[in-house]
């Protein structure tokens, strides 16, 4: 969680001698888009949040267009960008956004999402006690806090001024808050907002109760996780991945999927989270990747972005067969205790697959059967795949996603083959086949969880 790439951080390939009537452009175009992005954010608050919801949060109607009020009108005059502020008094201490955004601040007025201040924020949190810590990244500390409604979210706290802050944490905080913003998925974790007040920078988003995936497959939560729900898991992530590649505008590569990033609920299904690396694609379609300083985490990243500072797709797609390996071998991507062939687990994995004997790569807590040692092998299939050097040659997310069904639908018809008494005798009980069927398969734990269609958002 801890073992960012600092040391990598890199030049971006583009150079630093770019003349300046061309930063000037792009500066430019950059405010643009992010004009066009706060407006954007007000109708998609509008969804994350439901409307009796956010009228209990704010005391006051919604900030639609048709609302502006005299708390409105006040935050236009200089307010956080995401949460609308509660009274005059309130808006007048809060700070501008930086100036580099600061042309923004006349489209905070259309962007309230509810009534939020620090003061809230700190009530909720204690002052930011440490006994509501629930976990500290790269982008500073976790709180688990509630609202005066009640609802629970984490509030994400950016390293302050006085210990980190720095031009890459502002860049970095701005970064999460565009792209969590365009975020609606149910495999993506919801955001509902942000403030940002003199050197404090908070983002609030949904609470994910069941800790990360990295915990549940170390043991350190949770009774284990089976084969069926680490499949579900991978779909899952697949599916959040494909929904940030193909169905948002401009397309949003995450750069930094990993198992740690991978939130669980309390059913077992999993949101994708920390967008603090997330970079938005350029709005020409043309375009096949982006020049890019390197980031993302140790054991995870594809070796072609390393090498060309050049960032696609593909790139997710790697770390994503990187979590795939994890998710079979229970393993960290990078096992310095360990000898020097099972190093670095990938390698490992794709080894004793090509040897013939992935199940030697299987995480001991698994249950060896036919139908999981079948699946296992499919699944390192995928991720070999996925960890192919040559970036084209990589599948899609979304063809990672198919694959994973037909995985677990085989994984589920050959458990059910094998476990399952013949339709004949239950003929015999006076039971029809398609019940003997789902019976059967719901004693296995095949089938009864949450089903969602591939796109669901
Ligand atoms: N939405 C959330 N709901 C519940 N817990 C969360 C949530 N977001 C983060 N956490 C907890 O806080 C920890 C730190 O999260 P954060 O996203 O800041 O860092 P990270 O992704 O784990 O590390 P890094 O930012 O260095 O990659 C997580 O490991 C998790 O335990």
């Amino acid at each position: 969680m801890k073992n960012r790439t600092s040391a990598m951080q890199m030049k971006n390939s583009e150079g630093p001698y770019t003349d300046i009537s061309n930063q000037l452009n792009k500066t430019k175009s950059i405010l643009q888009q992010f004009k066009v992005v706060a407006k954007k954010i007000a109708g998609i608050f509008s969804i994350f949040i439901p409307k009796r919801k956010r009228e209990t949060l704010s005391g006051v109607e919604a900030h639609g267009s048709g609302s502006r009020n005299a708390s409105h009108a006040s935050h236009a005059s200089g307010s956080s960008f995401g949460f609308s502020t509660r009274s005059k008094s309130r808006s007048s201490s809060l700070v501008k956004l930086s100036d580099s955004f600061s042309s923004l601040n006349s489209t905070t007025g259309e962007v309230g999402l509810f009534n939020l201040s620090i003061e809230d924020i700190r009530r909720s949190t204690k002052d930011f006690s440490p006994e509501y810590i629930i976990g500290e990244g790269g982008f500073g500390t976790v709180y688990k806090g509630q609202l005066r409604d009640g609802s629970v979210v984490a509030i994400k706290r950016a390293k302050t001024k006085t210990d980190q802050y720095n031009n890459r944490l502002t860049a970095e905080f701005k970064s999460e808050i565009i792209a969590l913003s365009k975020i609606e998925h149910l495999n993506l974790v919801r955001a509902y907002g942000y403030i940002e007040q003199r050197d404090e920078r908070i983002i609030v988003v949904e609470y994910v109760s069941n800790g990360t995936l990295r915990e549940h497959l170390d043991g350190t939560r949770g009774d284990g996780l089976e084969l069926a729900v680490r499949l579900d898991i991978a779909i899952d992530v697949a599916h959040a991945i494909t929904y940030l590649h193909t169905y948002t505008d401009p397309p949003i590569i995450h750069r930094d999927i990993k198992a740690s990033n991978i939130l669980l609920t309390d059913k077992l299904r999993a949101k994708v989270a920390d967008f603090g690396f997330a970079r938005l694609v350029p709005v020409d379609q043309s375009a096949t990747h982006i020049s890019t300083q390197i980031k993302g985490t140790a054991g995870y990243l594809d070796p072609e972005y390393l090498m060309t500072y050049q960032l696609t797709d593909k790139s997710d797609v790697y770390s994503f067969g990187v979590l795939l390996v994890e998710l079979v071998t229970g393993r960290h991507p990078l096992e310095p205790n360990k000898g020097v062939k099972e190093r670095l687990t990938t390698r490992w994995a794709m080894h004793k697959l090509k040897e013939g004997n992935p199940v030697i790569a299987m995480d001991l807590k698994l249950r060896r059967t036919p139908a999981s040692v079948m699946a296992i092998e499919e699944m390192l299939k995928l991720s070999e795949q996925c960890l192919l050097s040559v970036r084209q040659s990589r599948p899609s997310m979304k063809k990672c996603a198919e694959k994973l069904w037909e995985i677990r639908k085989r994984f589920r018809d050959e458990q059910a083959r094998v476990s399952c008494p013949s339709s004949a005798h239950h003929h015999s009980e006076g039971l029809l086949e398609r019940d003997a069927g789902k019976n059967c398969k719901q004693s296995l734990g095949i089938g009864g969880r949450d089903e969602r269609p591939f796109m669901s958002a």
